[in-house]
């Protein structure tokens, strides 16, 4: 993108100035730079002012108003800051406008929350996937600057060269935004494939609000060592782990990226492939921060990027973690009579873990049935469709059938009722017998030595 972004982990921090438009009818949180202060310190800025205005529309050409410029201005220059930072999203010549009038350079959510993604991709997959939300980002802005500039040129003839190599840039982006789309596609198509191939043990997705304690829970289910941070978006990736829970069997247990309010859409749809397994998956265990004040403002927020994705009517859990950090217990019982089926967990002090295992393992037998199935000797297609779909556990042979036992996901049951000669419920007793009674905790050690990395770099 442009040379105008924030320099990360440069040896001298750019010193960055906080700015928030608010306009009526926003709900307004108790520290209402409080994220952007946090994505700001994530980008690697240090943050040296803060400027809040209240209006009731945005000024068109400048987004803040007159007075608040000068003050923005002023601000600048006594903190000799180099970057302003806005919490909203501004048009391209309102940005321009107060590079001119602060005299430092200016960005707005989208584009922090871009960088931030951009410094912290590493694979191929998030990589290309956070170049082209870059590129989308941009374009619309190179059209209009552009735009801008042919209104102002002379008249026939008098075309500018600033004009000629923004049309330039235009068509070169353009061209690399589809071979970007093309690349995503095929990248896309390959996972999902790969997600679908793993029918074996159904597949558990964490997702939550950036800084949930999702990767830390992920560590603390199945020790898979998975970085957590105290940082927005510390994971950019999918990591897949294998997770042992008692009186079920194993899962897949996918950590993933977190969510914000208003991401931008261009990242979410190009996140697409990286978050297959989150698509794929049999269930979703939403992760929040009951300790947060703004609790309710992210668990909808993470509503709605799911709807966004289109998976917002899977099965989900609601998990409310870090209970440790709560002080009072008013505060959680104010999200429980909300969500009275959250469960209430501390994925850092390791609590709650056992009562969360036993309800992802009661949500999937919902959705899964152990059954015993008599198919004819000769119906290879009946047996290929078992192994392709559920996971078989045992084989007898008789004299002119077989008997499978086998794990069906609920879906698949009506093809099996039309072929197999008898389908036999067996209850979910015959998995405890099998799986260990031993504690959750112990149980996570011996998984993480069967445990398979999937990071989404697999290409
Ligand atoms: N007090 C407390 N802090 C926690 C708990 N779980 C996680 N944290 C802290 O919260 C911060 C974020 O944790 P992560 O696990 O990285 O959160 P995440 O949801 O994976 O965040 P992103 O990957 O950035 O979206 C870290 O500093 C963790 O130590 C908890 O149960 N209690
Ligand atoms: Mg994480």
């Amino acid at each position: 993108m442009s040379d105008k972004h924030i320099t990360l982990h440069d040896d001298a921090p750019e010193r960055s100035i906080l700015a928030r438009l608010i306009l009526p009818d926003t709900v307004v949180e108790e520290d209402p730079l409080e994220e952007l202060h946090g994505l700001a310190t994530t980008s690697g800025t240090e943050v040296v002012d803060e400027l809040i205005q209240r209006r009731s529309t945005p000024d068109h050409s400048t987004y803040l108003g007159k007075g608040k410029v000068e003050e923005l201005r002023l601000m600048v220059e006594r903190h000799e800051a180099d970057v302003v930072i806005f919490d909203n999203d501004l048009s391209p010549a309102q940005i321009r406008n107060l590079e001119k009038k602060t005299n430092a350079k200016v960005i707005d959510r989208t584009e922090l929350i871009l960088d931030i993604f951009a410094a912290g991709a590493r694979t191929h997959e998030s990589r290309l996937a956070v170049e082209l939300a870059q590129l989308e980002y941009s374009l619309p802005r190179l059209k209009r600057m552009w735009t801008h500039l042919s209104r102002q040129s002379m008249g026939v003839g008098m075309r500018g060269p600033g004009e000629k190599q923004l049309e330039v840039d235009r068509r070169l982006a353009q061209k690399r935004i589809h071979d970007l789309k093309t690349e995503l596609k095929s990248v896309e198509l390959r996972r999902e494939r790969q997600v679908a191939a793993r029918s074996d043990s159904p597949t558990v997705s964490l997702v939550g609000y950036t800084n949930a304690g999702k990767s830390t829970l992920m560590n603390a289910l199945t020790d898979a060592g998975v970085m957590a941070q105290d940082k927005l978006f510390a994971t950019l990736d999918t990591r897949t782990r294998r997770w042992h829970l008692p009186e079920w069997g194993h899962v897949l247990l996918s950590d993933t990226v977190g969510f914000i309010r208003d991401l931008p859409h261009s990242l979410v749809a190009s996140f697409k492939s990286t978050l297959e397994e989150t698509r794929q998956a049999e269930l979703l265990l939403h992760v929040a921060d009951a300790s947060s004040s703004q609790v309710f403002e992210q668990i909808s927020a993470v509503y709605q990027v799911l709807e966004e994705l289109g998976i917002e009517a899977k099965d989900t859990l609601l998990v409310l973690n870090k209970i440790d950090a709560i002080t009072s217990p008013r505060d959680l019982n104010r999200v429980l009579d909300r969500y009275p089926n959250a469960i209430p967990v501390s994925a850092r002090s390791r609590s709650g873990l056992k009562p969360l295992a036993q309800a992802v393992g009661e949500a999937l037998s919902r959705e899964f049935l152990d059954v015993e199935i008599g198919v004819a000797h000769h119906d290879g297609k009946l047996l290929s469709f078992l192994s392709a779909t559920g996971k078989i556990e045992s084989r007898e042979f008789g004299n002119d059938h077989v008997i499978v036992r086998v794990r069906m996901p609920a879906s698949a049951m009506g093809t099996v009722n039309r072929s197999a000669l008898s389908v036999t419920p067996t209850t979910l007793e015959m998995w405890k017998q099998t799986a260990s009674e031993e504690e959750l905790e112990d149980s996570s050690e011996d998984s993480s030595e069967e445990s398979v990395e999937r990071s989404s770099d697999v290409a």
